[in-house]
């Protein structure tokens, strides 16, 4: 789950900031799962084998399948199942009314008795995959990250393709192999072109990680009718973080001309709780500026700002190797929402847009490997005095992230966890 940053118990009172929500649980002030955050996930726990769905509180999990039952018995029914896809079905106003009572429960210490014993230590809980992804689409909207990714693959042409500031590139992924947190990355086999010249078939020797945000769809749209970009709120759940695992050998063999294909839909990690969109209100920020202007399906000019200043953090083997800012991502979830759409393409409940890699300006912002050791040739060296150019075999990548929440305190995204395991023999 969190890491140890505080501890919860269903204990003493805690006072927190004026006009942040204050809860009776014993939650350590700036937790990143204080009563700002509420995330939704799956889990089973001990004594349920079977999923529930759950809230995040503190290093506490609410039974929230549990809790409904008793406490919102008329939408009991969405929790039922214990995973998130009738809640992301049920649109904005449910949304809405679900946060609010939850809030309201944990707030209020006339509900701590029947709450208390359906809370359970995050320790003791499996993570389960929220939601069933229905379809996964990647795109590519950092321009540091493009710009870094042309310059060491198509070393002889421009760095940004002539598209790139027209629409957001993206490629439609694999939604069956969408992990959760914590669930082991085995190395994958391809064909790639060894330094001989060779092209043969075996286990990647160039796995990489790539730190993006994921973008959760709950309300369906209709076929034929683009979301434009004032709706995209009626459409987007909330957001968890994203490791898009990629074979950098295979990916470049394959990938001309119709983009990445196995050398990235062997694995895919999610984070496991689902912060929603209106736990991250703090955190708009106006998108950086647009030269040229889109066509006006994707000109946000007066539109909400879309923007969100995530600070996200990638740790290799526990030491931190980039910290990627969200914030100056060039196209919004919005606009890329606006572009998947603007063929007539309905949103399913449960499909995954994940924004692309995340780099900022800075070298120790790059999100993925590629980058931070331009395709090898600069590799890292660790505390251990180890280095790395890609991942060896037993390598864990955490990548965790927050933003702001009320009052200047900081909200939590979580982290997505993941270890490399050796190809079978
Ligand atoms: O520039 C390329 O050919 C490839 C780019 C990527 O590998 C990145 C990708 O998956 C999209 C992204 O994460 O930004
Ligand atoms: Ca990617
Ligand atoms: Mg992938």
């Amino acid at each position: 789950m969190n890491g140890k940053r505080g501890t919860a118990s269903p204990g003493t009172a805690t006072a927190a900031a004026a006009t942040t929500a204050t809860t009776w649980l014993d939650v350590a002030p700036g937790h990143p799962f204080g009563p700002s955050t509420l995330p939704y996930g799956s889990f089973t726990g001990p004594g349920s084998p079977e999923p529930r769905v759950g809230v995040a509180i503190g290093d506490l999990v609410l039974d929230l399948t549990a809790a409904a039952r008793v406490l919102l018995p008329p939408d009991a029914g969405l929790f039922a199942a214990g995973t998130l896809d009738p809640l992301l079905a049920a649109g904005p106003a449910v949304w809405a009314r679900v946060r609010a009572r939850v809030t309201e429960w944990l707030t209020d210490e006339r509900h701590r008795p029947t709450l208390e014993p359906l809370l359970v230590p995050a320790e003791f809980t499996t993570p389960r995959l929220p939601f069933t992804v229905a379809d996964y689409t990647d795109f590519y909207a950092s321009e540091e990250h493009a710009t870094n990714l042309g310059r060491i693959l198509r070393p002889d042409g421009a760095a940004l393709t002539p598209n790139w500031k027209h629409l957001p590139i993206g490629y439609h992924g694999r939604a069956g192999t969408v992990v959760v947190s914590g669930t082991p990355v085995v190395r994958p086999s391809g064909q790639r072109r060894a330094p001989d010249g060779e092209i043969a078939l075996g286990p990647t020797t160039r796995l990489d990680f790539e730190a993006e945000v994921g973008f959760v769809v709950g309300a369906p749209s209709a076929p034929g009718r683009p979301v434009p970009l004032a709706e995209a709120d009626r459409h987007v759940f909330g957001v968890c973080l994203v490791n898009d695992w990629s074979a950098r050998d295979v990916q470049a063999f394959e990938y001309v001309p119709l983009g990445p294909f196995l050398g990235k839909s062997f694995a895919t990690s999610v984070s496991p709780w689902i912060v929603p969109l209106a736990a991250l209100r703090h955190a708009r920020v106006a998108p950086p500026p647009r030269d040229p202007r889109p066509l006006p399906y994707l000109d946000d000019t007066d539109a909400e700002p879309w923007g969100l200043d995530l600070a996200l953090t990638v740790t290799l083997n526990g030491h931190p190797v980039s910290r990627p800012p969200f914030a100056g991502v060039y196209w919004t979830a919005a606009q890329q929402l606006a572009h998947l759409t603007v063929n007539g393409a309905p949103l399913r409940t449960g499909d995954l847009f994940a924004s692309g890699t995340v780099s900022g300006p800075r070298r120790d912002q790059r999100g993925s490997l590629i980058e931070l050791t331009w395709n090898g040739a600069e590799p890292l060296v660790l505390p251990d005095g180890t280095e790395r150019a890609f991942l060896r075999d037993g390598d864990e990548v955490v990548i965790s992230g927050t933003a702001p929440g009320p009052d200047g305190a900081r909200i939590g995204l979580g982290e997505v966890r993941g270890r490399v395991s050796a190809a079978p023999a």
